[in-house]
């Protein structure tokens, strides 16, 4: 299988332009998700201290390094700076952790994960990462010194910020001394963030689009929730103009909108699936039809971070 295209960031950088998700990702499939997905041509990976497999995915990574079919700087490796590290000398040794996690030297983007800062009152459960945790006013501008020291030190090759509105990242760029190079947001048909897509290109900063499929294993879901149908039937028709899937559709939308998608799948077949979209384009009048999907449905809320000044999404 072909590899996904690259995109070169405001640094230069080259970035995959489709990555493998990897929260929910459990212990003893998550190492077998990520080979597979290096197999299927993934070199995007998208991970988090918090969703407590960064060791495993490591792993899998380096051996496929090992084996030859991949090397390290054929990799795009993401992880994000949990909301308990946002004190400025956390920064560079939370992101060691992550490092010491994977078993590499470097990542090759280092995320804000959310522009809240929270104080642990208790012991950290990765688990339940909201529990003994309270949220506190503390400038993210602050928690973005350290982050530019990850680039000085070598361990980070970019940093950017993750859920952050185009105020909050207008406040870091207007501060930086290295730019952010990303905003990871949700965006999926039923939030297709056109706006902020818009606003983040202007300035240089690349969106990538999580939970495209709008996150359908979230723990919190309800019934009711305005989530994405991968078997609505005006996506089923678009999909077979293409001879493409439902979810294959959904994810080339959101490449035409100009974002990242990393779609979780710890599927082999759905791996493969997920990748197989860069040999198609949707014409004027399937755009049009997806666009009308838009209906500011979002999946992730973090309801628990309401309470912060900073909180991104507001109504
Ligand atoms: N920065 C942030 O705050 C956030 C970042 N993220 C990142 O974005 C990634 C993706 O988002 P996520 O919330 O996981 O949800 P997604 O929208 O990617 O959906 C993943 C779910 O869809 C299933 N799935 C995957 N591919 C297909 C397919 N082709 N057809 C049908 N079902 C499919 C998966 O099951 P299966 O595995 O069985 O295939 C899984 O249950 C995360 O894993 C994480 O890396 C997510 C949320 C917040
Ligand atoms: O990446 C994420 C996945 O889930 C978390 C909740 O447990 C979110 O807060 C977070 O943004």
């Amino acid at each position: 299988m072909a590899k996904a295209p690259t995109v070169i960031l405001s640094n230069d950088v080259k970035c995959p332009q489709l990555g493998l998700g990897t929260w929910l990702s459990p212990p003893g499939e998550v190492q077998k998700a990520v080979k597979h997905a290096i197999d299927c041509g993934y070199r995007y990976f998208d991970c988090a201290m918090l969703y407590g497999n960064e060791a495993e995915i490591g792993q899998g990574i380096r051996e496929k390094i090992a084996d030859g079919t991949v090397t390290r700087d054929e990799l795009f490796i993401v992880t994000k700076l949990w909301n308990t590290f946002h004190e400025r000398d956390q920064v560079v040794p939370t992101c060691r952790q992550s490092l010491e996690n994977f078993g590499l030297d470097y990542v090759d983007l280092y995320l804000i994960h959310w522009p809240v800062a929270q104080k642990l009152s208790g012991p950290f459960n990765i688990n339940l990462p909201f529990d003994n945790a309270a949220c506190y006013n503390h400038d993210f501008v602050d928690t973005w010194r350290g982050m530019e020291e990850c680039v000085d030190l070598g361990i980070a090759k970019s940093i950017g910020v993750s859920n952050f509105t185009n105020e909050q990242l207008q406040r870091v760029l207007d501060a930086a001394r290295i730019k952010p190079v990303m905003n990871q947001v949700e965006v999926t048909p039923n939030l297709n963030q056109k706006s902020l897509i818009k606003y983040c290109k202007d300035r240089g900063v690349q969106v990538t689009a999580y939970s495209p499929f709008g996150s359908p294993a979230r723990p919190w879901k309800k019934p009711g929730d305005p989530d994405v149908s991968l078997d609505d039937p005006k996506l089923m028709s678009i999909g077979k103009k293409y001879g493409k899937t439902t979810s294959q559709v959904i994810l080339r939308y959101l490449v035409e909108l100009g974002a990242i998608p990393i779609p979780k799948s710890q599927n082999p077949k759905r791996i493969e699936m997920n990748i197989d979209i860069f040999d198609f384009t949707l014409d004027d009048e399937d755009m049009k039809a997806m666009d009308s999907f838009n209906c500011n449905g979002r999946a992730v809320h973090a309801m628990e971070l309401m309470g912060s000044n900073e909180y991104p999404f507001k109504k």
